[in-house]
C-alpha cells in the first residue's frame, strides 16, 4: 500500500505546547482554512457546511470526511457537569456531543488548519461535509449536500463518517482493544402505534382503555425479540478476524463458527450491545396518552424505534411487528424507514478501508486487530450511496462500554488526549490519502 511516499515531504504530526493548547481551546473559527484559496466553503440548508479542498492533482478521485454539529437533548439531571458547559475537568472535556459527534467535526477542521499552517497542499481533492440535522434524519443537511454534489457530477473514492470506534472491553475474555470499521449500517424504522377510543367519564370505564390496549401491545413487542439473525451480514467476518485475539478455546470456537455459531449467537444476545449485532432491535422511545385524570383517554400513541439487521428489510420487519401486536385496534403509521445499507468493500483493493487500516496502524500501534463490521446506529453517510459504494463509519477514538452508554445518555465526555489523538489521526489520514493509488470500482452484492 503506497503511503504517498511520492510526495516531497511527509509532515510529522508533532504539535508544540502552544498548538496543543490552541487545539483544545480552539472554539473559534479556523482562520487559515477560510483564507486558503484552494478551499471553497459553502453553507447548505442554512446550517450545514461543505468545504471543497481542491488538490493539486485533479486526476485523483476525491474523497469525503464527514461529521455533524447537532446533538440530541441533554437534561441536567445526572450529569457531573452541566451538559452544555464544555467544561474541562480531570483531563476530560465534558458535554453533549463530545463523542457524538462534535469531536469529529472539530478534529477534522483542526487537523486541516494545522496542515495548512505548515503550508500543506493536498494532492488528492477532498470534501468536508458537516451536517446540522443528523440526529433528525439529515434530510436538510447531508441529503441536500449529496444532491448538490450529484448535480455537479461528483463521484467519490470513499467516505469516512462517524459510526464505530476502537472498541475496548465489549467482549468478555477479550482484553485487547480492536478497531471495528463499519462497512455497513443497520436499517431503521420509526413507527407510530396508535389506539383511538370514544372518550367518557372515568367513573364508568370500559374493560380496556386506549392506554391499556396500547401498553399490552408494546409489552408483547418487548417480550418477543425478533429472530436472531447471527450468521448473515458482516458479523461473522468481524469475529473471525478477532479469533487470534482470544485465548484457547475461544479462538477455536471463533474459527469454527459453522459448528459453534448457535453457541456464539446465544452468548452475544445476552449482552444488550452485542445483541444489537445479531438481530433487529426494537426500542419504545415515546409514549403519549391521556388528557385528564377523570376522562377515559380518547387516544394513546407510542413510537418505537427499530434498527434493522442486514439480513432483513423494512417490509419484513413491519410484518413481524404487526404479527406480534396481533390487535386490529392498534393502528400503524411509518414515520421514517430505510433498509440496511449495502456492504462497502474491505479487501486489499478497497482504497478507503486500506487508508484507514494504514493510519490506525500508524497512530495506534497497540491495536493488533482491525476488522470490518456493522454500525448499530445510523449516520448521515446513508445519504451518499449515490456518490460512492465505499462508505466507512469509523472514529479513531477508544470506546468503552460506559462511554457507549453516555452516547445519547449522560456524562458524555472525551479525554483531551483522545481528542488530540483524533486530530493527529486525521492529520495523518489526509496526507496518507495523497497516494496515487486509485479505488477499484466495487459492485455491491445483490
Ligand atoms: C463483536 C463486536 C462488539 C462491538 C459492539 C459494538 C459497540 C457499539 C459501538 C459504537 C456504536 C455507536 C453508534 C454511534 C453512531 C450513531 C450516531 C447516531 O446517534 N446516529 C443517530 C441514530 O442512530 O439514531
Ligand atoms: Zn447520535
Ligand atoms: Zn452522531
Amino acid at each position: 500500500m503506497s503511503t504517498g511516499k511520492g510526495r516531497e515531504r511527509h509532515i510529522p504530526s508533532q504539535f508544540n505546547q502552544g498548538e496543543r493548547f490552541a487545539m483544545k481551546e480552539a472554539l473559534k473559527v479556523f482562520p487559515t482554512i477560510f483564507k486558503t484559496r484552494f478551499i471553497q466553503h459553502e453553507v447548505i440548508g442554512e446550517y450545514s457546511h461543505l468545504f471543497t479542498v481542491q488538490g493539486s492533482d485533479p486526476s485523483l478521485q476525491p474523497y469525503m470526511l464527514m461529521a455533524h454539529s447537532d446533538v440530541v437533548p441533554a437534561p441536567d439531571e445526572g450529569w457531573e457537569v452541566p451538559p452544555f458547559s464544555g467544561l474541562e475537568h480531570d483531563g476530560f472535556i465534558h458535554g453533549r456531543g463530545t463523542l457524538d459527534n462534535k469531536n469529529s467535526l472539530m478534529a477534522i477542521l483542526q487537523a486541516l488548519e494545522l496542515l495548512l499552517i505548515r503550508n500543506y497542499i493536498p494532492r488528492r481533492s477532498f470534501f468536508i461535509a458537516l451536517g446540522h440535522d443528523e440526529e433528525v434524519s439529515g434530510q436538510n443537511g447531508a441529503q441536500k449536500i449529496s444532491a448538490l454534489l450529484q448535480a455537479r457530477g461528483v463521484k467519490l473514492a470513499f467516505i469516512v463518517d462517524e459510526g464505530n470506534f476502537i472498541l475496548d472491553g465489549f467482549i468478555p475474555y477479550l482484553k485487547k482493544p480492536f478497531a471495528m470499521i463499519a462497512v455497513s449500517e443497520k436499517g431503521g424504522i420509526n413507527l407510530r402505534l396508535q389506539v383511538n377510543m370514544t372518550p367518557g367519564h372515568s367513573s364508568a370505564p370500559p374493560k380496556e382503555t386506549s392506554i391499556g390496549i396500547l401498553a399490552a401491545a408494546i409489552s408483547r413487542l418487548e417480550q418477543t425479540p425478533l429472530p436472531n439473525m447471527f450468521g448473515s451480514g458482516p458479523l461473522k467476518t468481524t469475529l473471525q478476524e478477532l479469533a487470534n485475539e482470544f485465548p484457547f478455546p475461544a479462538n477455536i470456537v471463533l474459527r469454527n463458527l459453522w459448528l459453534f455459531g448457535p453457541l456464539v449467537s446465544r452468548l452475544m444476545e445476552r449482552n444488550y450491545i452485542t445483541n444489537a449485532l445479531v438481530r433487529t432491535t426494537m426500542a419504545l422511545t415515546m409514549f403519549n396518552a391521556g388528557v385528564k385524570m377523570n376522562v377515559i383517554p380518547p387516544m394513546a400513541q407510542a413510537i418505537i424505534n427499530l434498527r434493522i439487521h442486514p439480513a432483513q428489510t423494512v417490509q419484513e420487519v413491519l410484518e413481524l411487528i404487526k404479527n406480534i401486536v396481533a390487535d386490529d385496534r392498534v393502528q400503524f403509521h411509518v414515520l421514517t424507514a430505510f433498509d440496511p445499507l449495502p456492504v462497502s468493500p474491505s479487501d486489499h483493493q478497497a482504497l478507503g478501508y486500506q487508508l484507514l487500516r494504514q493510519t490506525i496502524q500508524s497512530i495506534f500501534p497497540e491495536v493488533n486487530t482491525i476488522a470490518p463490521g456493522i454500525c448499530i446506529g445510523n449516520t448521515d453517510s446513508r445519504h451518499y450511496t449515490n456518490l460512492t459504494t465505499s462508505i466507512y463509519r469509523f472514529n479513531p477514538v477508544y470506546l468503552h462500554p460506559q462511554d457507549f452508554r453516555s452516547i445519547h445518555g449522560i456524562n458524555e465526555k472525551i479525554s483531551v488526549q483522545a481528542y488530540e489523538t483524533q486530530v493527529k489521526f486525521i492529520f495523518e489520514f489526509i496526507q496518507n490519502a495523497d497516494t496515487y493509488q486509485e479505488p477499484i470500482p466495487h459492485l455491491h452484492e445483490l
